[in-house]
């Protein structure tokens, strides 16, 4: 157990209702968790299930379901974004905010020292009430932060944003290569659209910052470093780092159910696709990228949402495509364990959403990487990656936002072939990157100061 002091914590976790959200706040509490703190954490109660298994000590951290009203317009039984379209996570945040009394009754049940949250804006109100320090954490890049949810932005209460509004970056946004390409500023037009009764997804993420005690980011001053501290003259505050907060690798891993099937074939050989829990392709993109995988002639795993209007992904595939890939592809339409595909060693090349939380996978593997990324943050992820460390590589895309098969396995084929200079950079920087984060003090480095933070927060409070 790492040292700290003896002040022992109780923190309440309230995350988003979305894995990309929950996954990652459980990620920390099992590092605050090993330090001695005590955890209880906030979720649906059908999360609970699908979580768990991430609990690494349960002796400390307690989940605590919540029941999720019904909303119109939700489909019965929806608790997750992973339930429901993109187009209705909205209505989800109505249902977040409706279970405001069970969270104040766990509160004061439980009377936590500090309680973390991310889009339920009204926690700093109940906790101010209660004593509890407000902890605003932000599982998504500092970019994506620091380019559409800052004072600086000022977007209009009264009516939608512009393209020309948002072709703009906020007064004083440090980088000039982390940025959308002007065909792309759409992806953040939703800033301000409703998000929950009455608010817009600005206001209430900006609420959800400024009413906050401290703001933290999931992410690292080495990458994000002048982000972070342009987020921090944003709002006035401390910005408190955890670093990646990646789980430590299983001391005795289990294969995972496709082990077998890898296993098969050549070190470095085998190419990887997943785009996280909520992206669903329209079908004729879903099939110009199984015909992109189809091109490349390498062994490959699928592992993606069927498309729109289709029940499954067998029925989605190109006429012949099995016959033609035979034992070389798979394509899957379940959840599949990435982290442990990734880390085997067949696998030499993962194509990803960059996600937040797969970016960091990507970093953290030996794979090339290579981006086709769909929404707002995950496209400035893509930026970091590219442009900033130039450890990845992009597939293009035509203005229309169409990625054909030739841009994809073109993409594909400039990291797997081992003279391509792009690829030869790429994987060279990716290396030293790795290096960084995976050094022995790195991440436990980021985490022993946060928790010692933590705890100066609430010595303040108990002395005031
Ligand atoms: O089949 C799968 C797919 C995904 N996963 C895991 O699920 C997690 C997905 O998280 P990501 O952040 O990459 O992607 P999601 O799409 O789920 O996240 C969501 O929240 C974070 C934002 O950055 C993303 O833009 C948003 O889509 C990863 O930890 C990944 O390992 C699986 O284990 N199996």
């Amino acid at each position: 157990m790492a040292e700290c002091k003896n002040l022992e914590l109780h923190i309440a976790m309230f995350p988003w209702f979305a894995v990309g959200h929950m996954t990652p706040f459980l990620h920390l509490s099992n590092e605050i968790a090993k330090r001695g703190h005590k955890i209880t954490f906030i979720l649906p109660k059908k999360a609970q299930i699908q979580l768990q298994h991430l609990n690494l000590h349960p002796n400390f951290i307690t989940f605590h379901p919540l029941t999720i009203p019904h909303v119109d317009g939700l489909p019965l039984g929806a608790e997750t974004a992973s339930d429901i379209s993109i187009s209705l996570v909205h209505l989800l945040a109505i249902a977040m905010d409706r279970t405001r009394e069970q969270v104040e009754n766990i509160f004061r049940a439980k009377t936590p020292d500090i309680v973390f949250y991310d889009n339920a804006h009204w926690i700093p109100e109940i906790a101010k009430q209660l004593g509890i320090k407000s902890i605003c954490y932000n599982v998504v890049s500092a970019a994506s932060l620091a380019i559409a949810v800052v004072p600086a932005r000022n977007v209009p209460k009264d009516r939608a944003i512009t393209k020309e509004e948002l072709k703009q970056l906020p007064v004083g946004y440090p980088s000039s290569t982390i940025v959308l390409r002007s065909h792309e500023v759409d992806s953040l037009s939703f800033i301000s659209l409703p998000f929950g009764d009455g608010i817009t997804f600005y206001d209430r993420v900006t609420t959800a910052m400024k009413e906050s005690d401290v703001i933290s980011i999931r992410t690292c001053q080495e990458m994000e470093g002048q982000l972070c501290d342009y987020m921090g003259n944003q709002f006035g505050k401390s910005v408190l780092l955890t670093g990646p907060v990646l789980p430590e690798p299983a001391k005795s891993p289990s294969k995972g159910m496709w082990a077998t099937w890898l296993d098969g074939f050549e070190p470095g050989s085998m190419v990887f696709c997943a785009f996280g829990s909520q992206i669903i392709l329209e079908k004729k993109q879903f099939q110009e990228l199984l015909l992109g995988f189809e091109l490349i002639g390498l062994p490959f795993l699928i592992a993606l949402k069927p498309p729109m209007e289709c029940a499954t992904v067998e029925e989605a595939l190109p006429n012949g495509f099995k016959e033609r890939v035979k034992e070389r592809g798979r394509v899957l339409g379940g959840w599949v364990e990435q982290p442990l595909i990734l880390s085997h060693p067949s696998v030499g090349c993962f194509v990803s959403h960059c996600g937040f939380g797969s970016m960091w996978e990507s970093l953290m593997s030996n794979c090339q990487i290579v981006l086709v990324p769909h929404l707002g943050d995950q496209i400035l992820n893509t930026r970091l990656l590219v442009e900033e460390m130039k450890v990845a590589v992009e597939v293009e895309r035509e203005d229309s936002g169409w990625f054909s098969r030739k841009s994809l396995s073109k993409a594909i084929k400039s990291v797997m072939d081992k003279d391509n200079e792009v690829g030869i950079m790429v994987k060279k920087n990716h290396a030293k990157w790795k290096d960084i984060l995976a050094s022995p003090n790195f991440m436990s480095g980021y985490m022993d100061k946060f928790v010692q933070n933590l705890q100066d927060l609430v010595l303040v409070n108990e002395k005031a």
